[in-house]
């Protein structure tokens, strides 16, 4: 099956960066968000950073262009139907990832593949609510999109193999790597990132260190692109949180256990870059640490 036509539920950080990639490697792409605010935010991000990519000779002024000219945003969410591949990237709450496939589900095509770019909820779980378990995968994307090179693509236990391979088509035609992960919380990357993360908040929260300080240290001792906590603000403090309940949940384990000082700072609102507040403090000229 040939994927021409892309859907993107979910118009967030992670939403915006699937639809600019899919619009540059030429696919059609609709995009959904329950608010107008977020779909504008949307666009405008998407048009900024394919602006950024033009000014650096990535792309051609023509090619930013026919991307945008690809992208159609809309608060229907039946619009979305009529594609032949959806990405899901909604807020990382497994309730809410159910509701919108339920309601999708009337408006689909018999062959459209619907596929999640959930940082950690099983696959099977979401695929099992669905009339489509063996066309259900997911899709799961690197932040930011336009720059990162990997897509973990996770079967459920009972997709088959066409899914597998047109997700990992359309991989390929977006000159990303694929890694193929089994469906257990978290998937591969964030099995190992979000612990580490979750570390770095404990080592916060029992005084070894500052935020700055710890950042430093990552960065200038294990060459870490960002801090800990500078990318645990990047990715967004709920989505981190949601992924270390999940892995606290579905593994039973300890070790797992999610910071109280990453809860706090959740329950306060700061959920880093997104509200402008989290570790640091954006809302001046540079981040400021806020402990
Ligand atoms: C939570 C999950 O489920 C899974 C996850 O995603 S975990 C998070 C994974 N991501 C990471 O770990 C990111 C770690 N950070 C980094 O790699 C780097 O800090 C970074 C790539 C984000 C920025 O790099 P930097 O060198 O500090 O910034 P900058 O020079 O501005 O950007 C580097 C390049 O990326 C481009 N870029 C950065 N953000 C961009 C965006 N949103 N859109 C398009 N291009 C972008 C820049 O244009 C620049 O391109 P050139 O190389 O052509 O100049
Ligand atoms: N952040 C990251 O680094 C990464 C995140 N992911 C995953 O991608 C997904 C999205 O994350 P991210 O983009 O960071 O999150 P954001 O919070 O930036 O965006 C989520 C968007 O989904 C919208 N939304 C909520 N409910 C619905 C709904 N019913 N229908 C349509 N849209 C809805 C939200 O609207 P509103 O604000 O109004 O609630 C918001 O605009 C999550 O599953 C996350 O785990 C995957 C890889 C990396």
């Amino acid at each position: 099956m040939e994927v021409k036509k892309i859907g993107v539920i979910g118009a967030g950080q992670m939403g915006n960066g699937i639809a600019h990639v899919m619009a540059v490697a030429g696919y059609d792409v609709v995009i959904n968000d329950v608010n107008q605010t977020a779909l504008d935010g949307a666009m405008s991000a998407i048009q900024k950073n394919l602006a950024r990519q033009a000014s650096r000779g990535k792309i051609s002024e023509e090619d930013m262009n026919a991307a945008l000219a690809r992208i159609t945003p809309t608060l229907a969410l039946p619009d979305i139907g009529a594609t032949d591949l959806v990405i899901e990237a909604a807020t990382e709450r497994e309730t809410i990832k159910q509701a919108i496939f339920e309601d999708l589900q009337p408006h689909l095509q018999p062959h459209t593949i619907l596929t999640s770019n959930t940082s950690s909820i099983s696959i099977t779980r979401l695929a099992s609510r669905t009339d489509r378990p063996e066309r259900f995968m997911g899709f799961h994307f690197m932040n930011p999109v336009p720059v990162m090179q990997l897509v973990e693509l996770i079967r459920g236990i009972a997709t088959d193999e066409e899914t597998f391979t047109a997700c990992q088509t359309v991989v390929e035609r977006l000159g990303k790597t694929a890694a193929s992960a089994e469906d257990f919380p978290a998937f591969i990357v964030n099995r190992i990132l979000m612990p580490m993360i979750n570390e770095a908040v404990y080592t916060l929260y029992e005084g070894v260190g500052s935020v700055k300080s710890i950042d430093e240290s990552m960065k200038l001792g294990a060459n870490h692109p960002m801090g800990p906590l500078e990318l645990a603000d990047f990715i967004g403090l709920d989505t981190c949180l949601a992924i270390m309940n999940v892995l606290h949940d579905g593994l039973a384990d300890t070790k797992y256990r999610p910071c109280p000082l990453l809860t706090k700072y959740v329950e306060a609102g700061w959920l880093g870059r997104k509200t402008q507040r989290g570790f640091y403090d954006y809302r001046g000229e540079t981040p400021v640490p806020t402990r």
